[in-house]
């Protein structure tokens, strides 16, 4: 099965738990969503196409043992799970970015889920797939992303319904780029006494001027 690649790249991971080491990011395209705040728009349509085994190829020369699937909605894309599985057959460390609209046991639960729970400011609160909460495993990470206090709200909420399993640390809020200044939602955090990971976009920090290939 083919993949639609708009972009493979090598850089320090900037989001989540594993952010700060050197990750292999393979972004593919397309996305069914339109977050108010992407950064990403690039992906919605630029792209080539390529055989899961060149994309492994690719990765393979990095040499790197943490690679990270993103896009676009990686999950829209039905080449993904088998990606995800030569990936994992290879001995990858893998995360998979997605936005929690669609049935993330699409990839294997070996792979780290990074899953978006769509707040209000994005646009996009109506295409959570509530059914996913259920699905998630201890090795999954649960991200906000948040654009203002009704956002910060709605994320305090939806960490009461998260499974019991996931570790606080494994819960991310972040603040969105340029909209809501991270010393604001930190002081929400601390105020709320809530257990979960203040992330900032590490690479919008070390390259401020690069939009792609970071
Ligand atoms: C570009 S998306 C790709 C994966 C998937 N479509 C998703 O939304 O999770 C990767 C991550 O970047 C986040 N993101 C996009 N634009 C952002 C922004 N302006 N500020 C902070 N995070 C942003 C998304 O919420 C998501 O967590
Ligand atoms: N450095 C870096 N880290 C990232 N973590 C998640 C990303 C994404 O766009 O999904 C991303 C990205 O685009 N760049
Ligand atoms: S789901 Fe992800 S890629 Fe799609 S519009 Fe939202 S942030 Fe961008
Ligand atoms: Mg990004």
């Amino acid at each position: 099965m083919n993949l639609k690649v708009n972009e493979i790249f090598y850089s320090i991971q900037g989001e989540s738990v594993h952010a700060g080491l050197p990750c292999v990011f393979v972004r593919l395209t397309g996305c069914n969503l339109r977050c108010s705040y992407c950064d990403t728009r690039y992906a919605f349509h630029d792209g080539r196409t390529m055989s899961r085994a060149s994309v492994v190829e690719r990765v393979r020369q990095y040499g790197c043992s943490l690679v990270e699937i993103t896009g676009g909605e990686p999950l829209n894309q039905s080449g993904t799970p088998a990606l995800a599985g030569a990936l994992l057959e290879a001995g990858y460390t893998l995360l998979v970015e997605t936005n929690g609209s669609l049935d993330i046991d699409r990839v294997d639960r070996r792979c780290s889920r990074i899953m978006d729970i769509k707040c209000p400011s994005s646009g996009e609160e109506a295409s959570n797939d509530p059914a996913n909460l259920k699905r998630l495993t201890p090795n999954d990470q649960v991200k906000f992303v948040i654009g203002d206090r009704k956002d910060f709200l709605f994320a305090r909420h939806m960490v009461s319904r998260l499974p019991a399993s996931l570790p606080p640390e494994r819960v991310l809020f972040s603040p969105v780029s340029g909209r809501l200044p991270a010393d604001r939602l930190a002081r929400w955090i601390l105020d709320a006494r809530l257990g979960a990971r203040l992330q900032v976009q590490l690479h919008r920090l070390i390259w401020p001027d690069r939009e792609r290939g970071v």
